[in-house]
This record gives C-alpha cells, sequence and structure tokens, in this order.
C-alpha cells in the first residue's frame, strides 16, 4: 500500500509567483456593490490575497480605457515583449487582466465582474475555480488563457466536446483579437494541417480528446520517422516522415480546462487509444467475439457462471467451462486455447448483463458510442478497453472493431500532467477536492458569486417504488407547470426519459425530449428551457454548460424548477443539473426525487440489501423521508470506489511507462492492450 502512495503522489513543483497579501491592518476600501457581496462571502482567507490584487487591476483599467483600439492592440504588444523577454506573469497580471477587461466591456458589453477576476488569478495560480453554475466561465477563462498566452508557447483550453469548444472559442474572439491574440479551434474532423495551423495560434481551444490524440499520433510520427532513419540526420530531419508531415503540436505549456470534473475525473477512468491496422491474429480475435455473443445465450447465473455483484465480475463454474467446450465454434477458432474462450464468453455474459444500450452506450452509423453515464453525453472517440468494447460490437452485430494491439495510449491524467502549468473551472469540484489535490496537485479554491443566489433546494422526496416515484414526479410537473414555471427534469437514461415522456404524454402535458444523440441541438433546446410554461426532460446533463435564460415573467414566478428523479453516481453530477437554475442570481427551485429500487441502491448497498429495499417497497404507498440518508451513503460509497477505480488506473499506468522506460521503450506507444 505504501508503495501505491508513493507512486500516486506527484512530485513537487514550483508554483508560479503568487500575488502578495494585503499588509495586516490595512484598510480595505469596497468600491462596488459586488465587491461588498464578495467580501461578505468571504470566509476563507485563502481568497484575500485575490481580493488585494482588485484595486491594481482597477487603477489599470482606469489608465488605459480610453486608449483607441490600436492602442490598445499596441500596448497588449508591449506586454507581449515584456513576458518574452522574461518578466514574470504574476508581475503582468494585473496590467494583463485590465487590459482583457476593457476588451469585453468594448466587445461584448461585458466587462468582468470582480468573482470573475478573483477567478482569474485563482486559474493562473494553478488551482481549480468553482465558479457555481452560470457565473460566467467562459468569460472568466479569458483572463488566464489570454496572460499566459503572452509568452507565445501556446494555451489549451480544453473542455468536453466539439460543440463547446467550437462556440466558447467564438463567442470570446473578439477580447482575443482585440488584443492582438490569434486564436484557432480543433475539431474532430480536421485534417493535420488545420489542426498544425490551429496549434501554431496563440491560443487552441479543443476537447481533452482531441489534444490526447493529436498527442500520440505525434509521437507515432516521430517515431516513424525514426525508424525510417531520417532521425539521424539531426535536429534539422527530426519530427518529419517521408512524406515530409511535422509533428501538429507544439510544447505543452498551459491548459486551462473548462468542466475541470468531467474531464479530468469522470473521463479519466477509460485511457485514449489508438489501434494498429488489423492482422491475422486479428480475424481469429473478431470470430471469438462473434461466437461468444452468440454462445453467451447457452449460460445461466448460479448453474454455468457467478456473477460478483461488487465487482461486477463473471467466473465460469466447471459446467459453465464443460458447455464452453461442448457448444460447436467455427473452424478460425481451432488455434485459441480454452482459458482464452472462457474469457470470451465471461466477458459476453457481463456486457450482456451490465452494458445496455441506451444506456451505457448508443448505435450510432453501425458504430458502439460510449455514452458517459455521469453527464448522458456522447463520449466522442473512447472505448472500453480490455475487449469489453469487441463484445458489445458482437453482441449489437455490427463490425468488430478488434483487439487491434494498440499502437498507442495515454491517460487524462497523463496527458494533462504533462503541461507546464494547469488550472480548471467547474461548477462542482469541491466534492472531488482530494482527488484534484492528490492526481493533478490541483487546489481546488471557491469563488464567491457575483449576486447572492437565491436557489431554493426543496425538501426531497422518497418513494417505495418506481411507479409510484414516477406518478409523483409527473404531479409535481403538473402542478408547477399550470402556474406557468418552466420545468427541466433530468433522467438517467435515455430510456427513462423516454418513460416519462410517455407518462407526460398520457397526462397532456406538452414538453420536449432530449437524449444524448446531437449535442448542439441539445444544448439550443436546453437554452429554451426557461420560457414560460416550458416543459424539457433531459438524460441528466445533456446540456451541461448551457446557459438559461429565463423567460417574460418567469422570474416573478419563481424561475425555473429542476426536478432530478434518480440520484446519480457521482453528486457532482446531481449538482450541475441543478446548477441549470437560479444562474446569476435568479429565482429557482429543485427537487430530488428516489425510489427503494433506484439503481443507485443496487451498486451502492450490493444485491442482497438491495432486494430487501424493493421488497419493502413494493406496495408502499406514501412517502418514506427517513431513507433519504440511505441514499446519499449508498452514492457516497460509489463515488469511493470509483475513485479507487482511477486510482488503480493510475497506479498501473505509472508501473507501465516505469517497465516501458526501463525497456528503452516509448511508454505512450509499444502498449499492450
Ligand atoms: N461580466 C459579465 N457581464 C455581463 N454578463 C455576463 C458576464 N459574465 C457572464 N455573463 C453572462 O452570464 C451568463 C452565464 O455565463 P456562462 O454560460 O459562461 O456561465 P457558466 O458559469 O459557464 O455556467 P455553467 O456552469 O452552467 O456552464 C451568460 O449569459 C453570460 O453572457
Amino acid at each position: 500500500m505504501e508503495t501505491e502512495q508513493q507512486t500516486l503522489d506527484p512530485p513537487e513543483t514550483s508554483t508560479p509567483e503568487s500575488p502578495q497579501p494585503p499588509k495586516r491592518g490595512a484598510p480595505r476600501t469596497f468600491r462596488t456593490d459586488s465587491l461588498r457581496s464578495i467580501c461578505s462571502q468571504v470566509t476563507r482567507s485563502g481568497l484575500a490575497r485575490y481580493i488585494s490584487k482588485l484595486p491594481l487591476i482597477d487603477k489599470f483599467e482606469a489608465e488605459l480605457k480610453d486608449l483607441s483600439d490600436r492602442d490598445l492592440r499596441k500596448h497588449s504588444l508591449g506586454l507581449r515583449h515584456r513576458a518574452k523577454s522574461g518578466e514574470s506573469l504574476a508581475k503582468l497580471l494585473p496590467e494583463a487582466f485590465a487590459l482583457v477587461r476593457i476588451a469585453g466591456a468594448r466587445t461584448m458589453n461585458m466587462r468582468h465582474y470582480e468573482v470573475q477576476l478573483i477567478g482569474g488569478m485563482i486559474m493562473f495560480d494553478g488551482s481549480i475555480a468553482e465558479m457555481e453554475t452560470g457565473e460566467g466561465k467562459t468569460l472568466t477563462a479569458t483572463l488566464p488563457t489570454y496572460l499566459y498566452a503572452l509568452p507565445g508557447k501556446g494555451v489549451h483550453v480544453a473542455t468536453v466536446n466539439d460543440y463547446l469548444a467550437a462556440r466558447d472559442a467564438e463567442l470570446m474572439m473578439p477580447v482575443y483579437k482585440m488584443l492582438g491574440m490569434s486564436v484557432g479551434i480543433i475539431e474532430s474532423q480536421m485534417s493535420s494541417d488545420e489542426r498544425r495551423k490551429a496549434y501554431q495560434c496563440d491560443i487552441t481551444y479543443g476537447t481533452s480528446k482531441e489534444f490526447g490524440f493529436d498527442f500520440l499520433r505525434d509521437r507515432l510520427l516521430i517515431r516513424q520517422t525514426r525508424e525510417q532513419g531520417l532521425g539521424v540526420l539531426g535536429p534539422l530531419l527530426a519530427g518529419k516522415s517521408q512524406k515530409n508531415e511535422e509533428p501538429v503540436q507544439r510544447e505543452h505549456f498551459f491548459a486551462l480546462v473548462d468542466e475541470a470534473d468531467s474531464v479530468l475525473i469522470d473521463d479519466a477512468r477509460t485511457p485514449l487509444v489508438i489501434s494498429s491496422i488489423p492482422g491475422e491474429a486479428e480475424k481469429v480475435a473478431v470470430a471469438c467475439h462473434q461466437w461468444a455473443a452468440l454462445a453467451e445465450r447457452e449460460f445461466e447465473e448460479d448453474r454455468h457462471y457467478e456473477y460478483e455483484h461488487d465487482r461486477k465480475a463473471v467466473e465460469l463454474n466447471v459446467s459453465g467451462r464443460m458447455l464452453v467446450r461442448q457448444i460447436p465454434k467455427p473452424k478460425l477458432l481451432d488455434t485459441v486455447g480454452l482459458v482464452d474462450l472462457y474469457d470470451y464468453v465471461e466477458r459476453a455474459i457481463k456486457v450482456k448483463r451490465d452494458f445496455h444500450s441506451g444506456q451505457h452506450y448508443v448505435i450510432r452509423d453501425g458504430e458502439v458510442v460510449i455514452v458517459d453515464e455521469s453527464t448522458g453525453r456522447i463520449a466522442e472517440g473512447r472505448k472500453w478497453s480490455y475487449g469489453i468494447h469487441q463484445a458489445i460490437e458482437a453482441k449489437e452485430g455490427v463490425e468488430v472493431t478488434v483487439a487491434t494491439g494498440q499502437a498507442a495510449r495515454i491517460t487524462v491524467q497523463d496527458l494533462f500532467l504533462r503541461y507546464r502549468h494547469l488550472g480548471g473551472m467547474t461548477g462542482t469540484a469541491a466534492s472531488s477536492k482530494g482527488e484534484f489535490k492528490k492526481i493533478y496537485r490541483l487546489n481546488v479554491i471557491k469563488c464567491p458569486t457575483n449576486r447572492i443566489p437565491q436557489r431554493k433546494l426543496l425538501p426531497d422526496r422518497v418513494f417505495g417504488n418506481g411507479e409510484a416515484k414516477w406518478t409523483a414526479i409527473v404531479d409535481e410537473i403538473r402542478d408547477v407547470h399550470t402556474k406557468g414555471r418552466p420545468v427541466l427534469v433530468g433522467t438517467r437514461t435515455i430510456e427513462k426519459s423516454e418513460h416519462l415522456s410517455k407518462l407526460l404524454e398520457e397526462a397532456g402535458i406538452e414538453h420536449e425530449v432530449l437524449n444524448a444523440h446531437q449535442v448542439a441541438v441539445e444544448a439550443e433546446i436546453v437554452s429554451r428551457a426557461g420560457q414560460p410554461g416550458k416543459v424539457t426532460v433531459a438524460t441528466n446533463m445533456a446540456g451541461r454548460g448551457t446557459d438559461i435564460k429565463l423567460g417574460e415573467g418567469v422570474h416573478a414566478l419563481g424561475g425555473l424548477h429542476v426536478i432530478c428523479t434518480e440520484l446519480h453516481d457521482s453528486a457532482r453530477i446531481d449538482r450541475q443539473l441543478v446548477g441549470r437554475c437560479g444562474r446569476q442570481g435568479d429565482p429557482g427551485s429543485t427537487r430530488q426525487f428516489m425510489a427503494l429500487d433506484d439503481d443507485c441502491l443496487l451498486v451502492g448497498l450490493g444485491p442482497k440489501r438491495y432486494k430487501k429495499m424493493v421488497e419493502y417497497g413494493k406496495n408502499r404507498q406514501g412517502e418514506l423521508p427517513s431513507y433519504a440518508n440511505l441514499f446519499r451513503k449508498a452514492q457516497r460509497k460509489i463515488e469511493r470506489k470509483h475513485f479507487g477505480d482511477r486510482k488503480v488506473l493510475l497506479y498501473h499506468e505509472k508501473q507501465r511507462k516505469k517497465m516501458h522506460r526501463e525497456m528503452g521503450q516509448d511508454p505512450y506507444l509499444d502498449s499492450p492492450d
């Protein structure tokens, strides 16, 4: 255990020079209401050093705000020279932030609030700014991004999907342009040339997945170059292949991660993998998966295999193994050992039991595409490892994209730890504080809100069974809807969205349903969810990162009402949904519904206790408020388990990389499945 701790603990690094705290006893002047509100919310002295910088930013802003656009750009150029000639970025911070603030006000009529300046300083400092949902993280990001872009080494702004990357880059483009910064966007369909151009820009927006894959492709390219013997000609030719291709990325200098919890934690359980071209062995593997997918139907729990609910593990017993031997097999499988066949069958059974279409994945254009359970979104380009993905493909009868030896792989953790400086922002980081610190060396610092939040958390409602719960949900939607207030309902799966939609139809309640298929369309629908009387049903976080503006009159009625239909595996995800209402000081309310047959109890309490709960709740009428705590306890247990999984992945990756290095290999390439 001790060795594990050691390997997991990242080495100490020096942090950038940080702003000085105010002198003891120095009087603090409050210039604006907003600043007064900040200070009233400051409960942690950690913010004092950021607050102390605000007057200096104000001073620079006052000095520079009358400059013409041209002079503003010139001034920005001056800052670039100073940064390039080695002046510390911490020293340039007040002036740089003032410039960005002026550019925001001038180009978009959005002058950064003091709390946003504080958020920007937190991120600059190599921490995660936890800013309430709706506080304007997109605009806040421009501050550290601009500052770190000054030395010209490139800044990567990473977020969860192509749509958000493009949207945020385009939204903020005017600010950067005014200050003479070039902005590039990486999108999944781009050619290498387009990518290279985007990475040459001062600031590059993209997804963590694209940043990771580009890194891996570059790595493969460099190796190919070396293998072709060009590398020996020295630095002149290094990094160019025979086709004269060059790597697309530059150095990894500063990455700013938006939706940091989603990118750095939720996505961190599956590595990014580039596969190599299939050969003869792969054909056999395809045949094995396809055979196992058919054979699996013959196997019964307890008769042929044991299923361990805690670990979700399948193990064939003696009669199961016998059955494997008896089931006819195609000729191609003659060379496959029995032990391997047992594995294939166990995997096929596991996949049948634990991976469901519409919940864990969807089939899109003949491909199995992972739905990130925690966000309800398509996890583009990801694959489950250990043959699970291929087993699902075989089960669904689509092309099996098989067990190709992996050409290259990297985990999200490794990717972001490669950056010299890392910062992030999110609405919901506090519950993962320990993980951010341990794995990424990032502190989480809570930012005060610009206006006092007005969101009402209504008491939980617990029911004996799903049926009673859904009936109560429909009743509550009807109640709120008839008052003209908009309602946003989050469900855990696409199937449940559809179930609720059917119930709403029967109840004659007009509504809109979203699923995880098209992020851009969803985001637009969610952004309209604040219109009077609107009912929107979405898989948990289908519209994450989308701003919901209240329609006319909705403010007076109490704002948007958010209904969470089930607890999620992580409390953070529940809070993201809750964060759709009560934005920027708007009114709003939210309620959590639960039932004793919810999945959360099965995973959190185990099948034995779950069965008892389900039995107990079956014919229960009315509500069971005293059970709410049990749900939260189960949720915490699941969170701990997931954290454990990620730690194990990281530990194994570290061991694997160490081994590769010792053998003189590239740890990101040369990796077995
Ligand atoms: N300084 C500002 N002045 C005026 N409006 C602002 C300012 N900052 C942000 N806003 C507005 O606040 C709203 C919320 O911004 P944004 O969507 O970036 O919030 P967010 O923190 O990213 O939310 P979420 O956590 O839900 O993604 C937007 O409509 C934006 O235009």
